[in-house]
């Protein structure tokens, strides 16, 4: 992976920030590797998940899933890190047949199980804390609707979860195959692990290059950050940030990558929003956005980082020969679709810095080592910038309100947060 900071320096973006400034970052950057160094090699809470690509164990996958592999359609059940991941994963491997059940709006969940053949699919349920629930209330109406459909349950679905809680106890009840989530790594870091990889296993995807990219990110990790690409990009997310670049809209040029930008989101989201702090992560998609949301990027405030991804290769489909007035340019028998959206992305990426705005290209390979590589330096990148923002960046205290109000208003306990629900403020405008 190739990370290229040239258009966030001040003599180019506004806000920018200077290499000056950048070389005196980087001193701080060395101690923060070294704190990632002890807390990987302590495999302490957090920190661990970079040995993910080291610690998991693609075999046991494979073996847990292997009675599952007929099937050609998998349903992964979990919300968030338990989900997100897993979706990035097999999106970016270009696997087909992989269904998420990741809400519970009756709609869709009615929806994606009509459209299943869920004789022909393997249903993953994962949650790290086995208790939440709105995975669990997808769980059950998943059994239900293949109890009705002649389906044996119990045959087709694999469990990844904690080592006790609702949902380990259902698995064990059921003897099911059940695989743990790792010690120590929360949801939204886990996607080289049984939570994110498992789906792809049964669909057949390379996960062993998946956590050979992984391995090669946390290789790439040093003490500066001029010799780090994930380094060299939290650095500048964090000095951009402290410049007033409070959003980072993630805009990959490969519909592969589209569910990276909502997986990069959670990563970003729930790690570094802490204490008034924390960039607003926007999922955009090149080159379609380039209609959409590119006039807010190029014309609105100074106050965002464009992310833009690139793939290192890609297939070539022609443009067929056309005499329509105008295409000749397109249609000219030479160039490709992989042409156009290359010129597209390096005619946005410079549109935004003929304005001032701050972005940065990532270069990504489309491979699974290249999957496997970008998540874990997203992954390193944003404990970094925890680590000089100086927040917990391996807790979300604060999604627990509204769980509380939630469980209060369906009766599941006597909790203050819902009582706050009765006591809206309300204006009503009809
Ligand atoms: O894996 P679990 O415990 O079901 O949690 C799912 C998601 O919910 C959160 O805990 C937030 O509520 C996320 O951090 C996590 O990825």
């Amino acid at each position: 992976m190739q990370v290229d900071i040239g258009n966030a320096l001040s003599d180019v973006a506004r806000p920018g920030v200077s290499e000056g400034a950048l070389e005196r970052l980087d001193e701080r950057v060395a101690r923060v590797h070294e704190r990632i160094e002890r807390g990987m090699a302590d495999d302490e809470f957090g920190y661990a998940a970079l040995n993910l690509p080291e610690t998991t164990d693609a075999t046991e996958i494979r073996e847990a899933v292997e009675p599952l592999t007929d099937a050609d359609h998998v349903l992964t059940v979990g919300i968030g890190g338990s989900a997100l991941g897993a979706v990035t994963v097999s999106r970016a491997l270009g696997l087909d047949g992989h269904a998420v059940l990741d809400n519970v709006d009756p709609a869709e969940t009615r929806r994606v199980l009509d459209a299943l053949p869920l004789a022909d699919t393997a249903v993953h349920v994962v949650s790290k804390s086995g208790t939440t629930a709105e995975t669990l209330a997808n769980f059950l109406v998943v059994r239900e609707a293949m109890t009705e459909a002649g389906v044996d349950w119990t045959e087709r679905t694999v469990v990844t979860t904690g080592a006790d809680g609702p949902l380990r106890a259902a698995a064990e009840t059921e003897g099911l195959p059940a695989l743990d989530v790792p010690e120590g790594v929360p949801g939204r870091f886990a996607a080289l692990s049984t939570v994110g990889l498992v789906p792809a296993a049964i669909l057949g995807g390379d996960v062993e290059g998946v956590l050979v990219g992984g391995r090669a990110a946390r290789e790439s990790l040093a003490l500066s950050l001029f010799d780090s690409p994930a380094y060299a990009y939290g650095a500048v997310c964090y000095a951009l940030e402290n410049r007033g670049a409070t959003t980072n809209a993630v805009m990959p040029y490969l519909e592969s990558l589209e569910p990276f930008a909502e997986w990069f989101a959670q990563l970003w989201a729930e790690s570094l929003g802490k204490d008034g702090l924390g960039q607003t992560p926007v999922r955009a998609l090149g080159a379609t956005d380039q209609h959409s949301q590119l006039q807010l990027y190029r014309a609105g405030r100074h106050d965002k980082l464009v992310t833009l991804v690139q793939s290192s290769e890609r297939p070539d489909v022609p443009i067929p020969e056309t005499d329509v007035a105008g295409l000749a340019y397109l249609g000219d028998g030479e160039t490709t679709l992989g042409d156009l959206v290359d010129a597209e992305f390096a005619a946005t990426e410079a549109s935004l810095a003929a304005a001032g705005q701050p972005n940065v290209r990532l270069t990504v390979d489309p491979t699974p080592e290249g999957v496997g590589e970008l998540l874990v330096a997203m992954e390193a990148a944003c404990i970094l910038v925890g680590e000089l923002h100086g927040v917990e960046t391996f807790t979300q205290p604060a999604v627990e309100w509204g769980k509380r109000a939630a469980r209060g208003l369906l009766g599941g306990g006597e909790f203050e947060e819902a009582d706050a629900v009765a006591e809206k403020r309300r204006l009503v405008v009809e």
